[in-house]
């Protein structure tokens, strides 16, 4: 194992505004990566720090083992597409291509051509003229065909259509298979990516809450279906985040572990969680953990 991204107690403030507030985590070489989290919780703010393109008010962070800021060393090995990408205003699509293959070392034009054939987009047209979609597409296109071993995808996505979108997730996993290397997939549509993702890390209002691998999330939270008193006593142990009536019966999502063999003799149904269900679920417990 060999860590790529060190983040120790990193704080950034806009004003009165606390976009990250201590926030420490690490990321691996050769792993995907889903950066969760609400609207305004922070995700953007994090990969701008971690690419040197905003500077942290407190804390450290080392990537590649430097500090990326103004770093061209660090910062040929880093890709970070996002949706708000700027081009000049006469780039034309191979312009875009021209500019990934001199950025970027690991460049494979023969995968770019062949993505800008996937997503069919037009190497002469101009970029102003493309579609929101097809922006979208070229962003999705220089940040695979880039094989930077850091590539950070923030909702680039968010104009492709569905089946643009099983597209990109498609080559994704394909040439991630064939070049691993380390990505970080921030999204909203986080049922879209389980499959895609290795681990979780969740932002909730500028707080790391969830830094845990795809594969044991999934067998730690759980739902129960069933009495109130037998799933009373089955979740005594577990974190509870949430609780409703359904009739007689009551359902509840924990946190924990829960034996099969005991909730069955319990009548209580036991439900897997998935992972956008763990997400809303964490985020709305710790909103009113906030509020309360
Ligand atoms: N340049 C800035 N100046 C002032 N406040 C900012 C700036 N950039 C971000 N913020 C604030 O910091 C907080 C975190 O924003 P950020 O864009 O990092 O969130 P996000 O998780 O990426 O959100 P979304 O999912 O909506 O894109 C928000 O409250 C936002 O308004």
């Amino acid at each position: 194992m060999s860590t790529v991204v060190r983040v120790s107690g990193v704080t950034k403030r806009y004003g009165s505004v606390t976009a990250l507030d201590d926030v420490s985590f690490e990321l691996q070489r050769d792993r995907i990566y889903g950066l969760l989290g609400r609207n305004g919780a922070g995700k953007t703010t994090l990969m701008q720090v971690l690419t040197g393109q905003q500077i942290a008010t407190a804390g450290a962070i080392e990537v590649f083992g430097a500090h990326p800021y103004e770093n061209a060393q660090v910062l040929r090995q880093v890709c970070f597409i996002k949706e708000s990408q700027r081009y000049p205003d006469t780039f034309r699509v191979r312009d875009a291509m021209f500019a990934g293959r001199m950025l970027f070392p690991n460049w494979d034009e023969a995968f770019a051509r062949r993505l800008l054939q996937d997503f069919d987009l037009p190497p002469k047209r101009q970029i102003k003229k493309l579609s929101r979609g097809m922006l979208s597409a070229l962003g999705v296109t220089i940040g695979l065909a880039s094989r930077a071993p850091l590539t950070f995808f923030d909702e680039p996505y968010l104009g492709l259509d569905a089946v643009a979108r099983q597209l990109f997730y498609d080559r994704l996993l394909a040439d991630y298979a064939e070049f691993p290397r380390t990505v970080v997939l921030s999204t909203h549509l986080i049922d879209e990516v389980s499959d895609l993702i290795e681990h979780v890390l969740l932002i909730e209002r500028g707080r790391l809450v969830l830094d845990e691998s795809a594969e044991s999330l999934r067998g730690q939270v759980v739902t129960l279906t069933g009495p109130a008193s037998a799933v009373d006593t089955l979740t005594a142990n577990a974190d509870e985040l949430h609780r409703e009536r359904l009739g007689a019966l009551t359902r509840a999502t924990v946190r924990g572990r829960v034996e099969p063999g005991q909730a069955r003799a319990a009548g209580v149904e036991l439900q897997p969680v998935s992972l956008q269900q763990l997400v809303v679920r964490i985020t709305t417990a710790e909103q009113k953990e906030h509020v309360s």
